[in-house]
């Protein structure tokens, strides 16, 4: 029960943040770049009265191959763990590494009582089991909080890590909406590490949303994003969600990166969601922009389950 209201009291004071700060909603456009920077300096605070009498949160970092996204997702973690003061370090490891091995270093990770959160970049290369590893991970330094056990108790209404991504959502929710009960959400995507999660999260009794959650399979996704006042859009295909698929006045959340070629920009590449921003957001209350939306909340919040596993451990 303890462990319950530590995570409430956290996630309350995050929202009192949120909410007091200078509106970061230009018209439709919500801001991610702006929460998450709320998010990271009220961690920074918290960081800092926490190392008054302790050793800073230290997180691990377990990045195999050399996915040039991956990498990049890594450095962005450790540039923001840095600059809320906690320490990081990344284990690197090579794409040839057996299953075995990569157990091992999770094994030591877990006994080596100087880590306070432990993360595997996903995705992880084919020959390896992903649900294996997420399930050798210590429950209690599990803070992307994919571990089974983790995941469980989200469903159950018992939170002990909250995967970043889906809370980092629920964050721009609430600065978006004063109020999500009785909303109707339709979250397109039923992944573990997003859609599920959100989908648990969006229905809890602080929360109180009414969900759906479509899929490749469901028929006809267009007649429940037109009946939602929530779409949460998180497939990886490209403006999959048009403006005739969605309501006057709804709040769009844009989970998806995709790269497409582009000749004029210098990396040949430029990233769009899942979402058409640019003829939904005349329509839209709220919508969240690809780059710069749904990403750095990712992250943001991350750190702030790096800082609850510190104090929660150390307790
Ligand atoms: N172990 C984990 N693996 C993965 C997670 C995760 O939460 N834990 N989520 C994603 C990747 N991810 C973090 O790991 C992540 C994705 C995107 C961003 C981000 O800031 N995106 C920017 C754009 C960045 C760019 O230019 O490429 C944005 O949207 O503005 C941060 C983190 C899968 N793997
Ligand atoms: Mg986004």
């Amino acid at each position: 029960m303890a462990l319950y209201w530590r995570h409430r009291l956290l996630a309350e004071a995050t929202r009192v943040l949120v909410s007091s700060i200078s509106s970061d909603l230009v018209d439709a456009r919500l801001d991610g770049r702006a929460v998450a920077e709320s998010v990271r300096a009220a961690t920074r605070q918290a960081v800092e009265s926490f190392t008054q009498d302790a050793d800073p949160p230290a997180l691990a970092v377990v990045l195999v191959g050399d996915h040039p996204a991956s990498a990049s997702y890594v450095r962005g973690k450790k540039k923001a763990a840095a600059e809320v003061g906690i320490e990081s370090t990344v284990h690197r490891r090579a794409d040839g590494i057996s299953q075995h091995e990569l157990l091992e270093l999770i094994g030591t990770l877990n006994a080596d009582a100087t880590v306070d959160g432990i993360l595997v970049q996903l995705p992880l290369p084919d020959h390896i089991d992903q649900h294996a590893v997420i399930e050798a991970i210590d429950p209690a330094k599990d803070v992307d909080g994919f571990h089974p056990q983790n995941l469980g108790r989200l469903l159950i209404g018992m939170p002990q890590f909250t995967p970043a991504t889906p809370s980092g959502i629920m964050v721009l929710l609430r600065r978006a909406l004063d109020d999500l009960s009785g909303k109707r959400a339709v979250v397109v995507g039923r992944s573990n590490i997003v859609g599920k999660p959100l989908a648990a999260l969006l229905m809890q009794r602080d929360a109180n949303a009414t969900v759906t959650v479509c899929h490749s399979r469901t028929r006809d996704l267009a007649a429940h994003t037109r009946a939602a006042d929530i779409v949460v859009a998180a497939v990886g295909q490209p403006k999959l969600i048009t403006a005739d698929m969605v309501r006057e006045g709804v709040t769009v959340i844009d989970v998806g990166i995709n790269r497409v070629d582009d000749d004029a920009r210098e990396r040949g590449y430029r990233l769009v969601g899942d979402v058409d921003y640019d003829a939904i957001a005349p329509k839209a209350h709220a919508i969240t922009p690809v780059p710069g939306g749904v990403g750095p909340m990712t992250i943001a919040m991350l750190l702030r389950n790096t800082l609850q596993a510190a104090q929660q451990r150390r307790a």
